[in-house]
């Protein structure tokens, strides 16, 4: 194997798969109380006030990012995008698009090459051939954090989260992929620095709120419950402001109650003006919240369209075949 298919980081909570940073040392105590502007003692609140207060969360949740292509626009796109690990093509030439403002399915049956198409997009693996451009530029040879810096991100099949850090921690290592503070003006406590890191705290908190975990801040990843840790790294994910989100089965050992959490959270980091792509292997879940869907089989592209277009294509069709309804993707 060459090094550039060298398989993802080894050892899980030790480098930051969002910044590709070291972990620092925590801080916080668990269970000592956080401070976060933004998290205000929701249940007394009136209606109206409740509305401004998700309001402005939502505000801090999604500030302006910057990003070249209009609503609609392609945002990013694969171009003829093939990965041969030795003799087994991964991916053979496959091509899509992801419009801005969408979210995007991409399913397939077990090996049809999803992740490995997360991997080459994300800096994991370096393409054999092909390309992939965000808002028209090629990535190129970027390393992993350069490609959160332009503007990816990804949660993981195997959640990765720092285990020893609390949630608030985790995502503010996402905010701290986005600061413009060197090493020297953080020990120096430059007041940028003093501020930058006052606004991470902010909207951290805020990212806990908006994606229903805020209560658990202060307590340890490890600590929490499974459903919590997936929100966590998907709060962690945004916390770079990406403009592509990628979430690698994020539904996996869900409830079919907590699915439809999921599905509704999904639709709000959209509508707040994100874009998805989505693996997932449930088929409800995915026909039921996504606007296009890519089908991959055996590495190569098979269907593209909406979703009531690619449940009804012969070869989707024929790709699934005996495939049981829960382990569709
Ligand atoms: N680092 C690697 N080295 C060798 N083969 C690999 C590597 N990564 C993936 N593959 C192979 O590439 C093919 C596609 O795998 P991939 O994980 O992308 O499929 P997938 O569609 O995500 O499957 P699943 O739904 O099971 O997660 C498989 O045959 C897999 O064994």
């Amino acid at each position: 194997m060459s090094s550039q298919n060298t398989p993802p980081d080894g050892p899980e909570n030790e480098v930051s798969p969002t910044t590709g940073t070291e972990p620092s040392d925590s801080t916080a105590e668990a269970n000592e109380p956080v401070e976060g502007g933004l998290v205000a003692e929701v249940a007394g609140m009136t209606e109206k006030e409740r509305a401004e207060h998700e309001a402005e969360v939502a505000e801090v949740v999604a500030p302006d990012r910057e990003i070249a292509v209009e609503v609609g626009d392609t945002l990013l796109e694969l171009r003829d995008l093939t990965m041969r690990f030795g003799g087994l093509t991964a991916l053979n030439s496959v091509s899509f698009s992801i419009r801005r403002g969408e979210i995007l399915g991409l399913i397939g049956p077990n090996g049809a090459g999803k992740t490995t198409c997360f991997n080459a997009m994300t800096g994991v693996y370096r393409p054999t051939e092909g390309q992939v451009l965000l808002e028209g530029k090629p990535l190129g040879k970027l390393k992993r954090f350069e490609i959160t810096r332009r503007g990816i991100a990804r949660t993981f099949q195997n959640i990765r989260l720092f285990s020893e850090m609390t949630a608030l921690e985790n995502v503010m290592v996402g905010t701290d992929a986005r600061h413009r503070t060197g090493v020297v003006g953080a020990l120096l406590r430059l007041p940028r620095h003093r501020r930058e890191e006052k606004e991470g705290i902010e909207r951290a908190m805020a990212l806990l709120e908006f994606v229903g975990i805020a209560d658990r801040a202060a307590d340890k990843a490890r600590n929490l419950p499974y459903g919590y840790q997936r929100r966590l790294e998907i709060a962690r994910a945004l916390a770079t402001e990406p403009k592509l989100l990628c979430l690698d089965e994020p539904a996996a050992g869900f409830n079919p109650a907590e699915k439809e959490e999921l599905m509704e959270l999904i639709r709000r980091i959209r509508d707040d003006g994100y874009t998805v792509l989505l693996i997932e292997h449930d088929m409800k879940l995915v026909m039921g919240v996504t606007d296009r869907i890519v089908v991959l089989e055996f590495g190569g592209k098979i269907a593209e369209g909406s979703p009531a277009q690619v449940r009804e294509d012969p070869a989707v069709i024929a790709a699934y075949l005996g495939v049981p309804d829960d382990d569709v993707a």
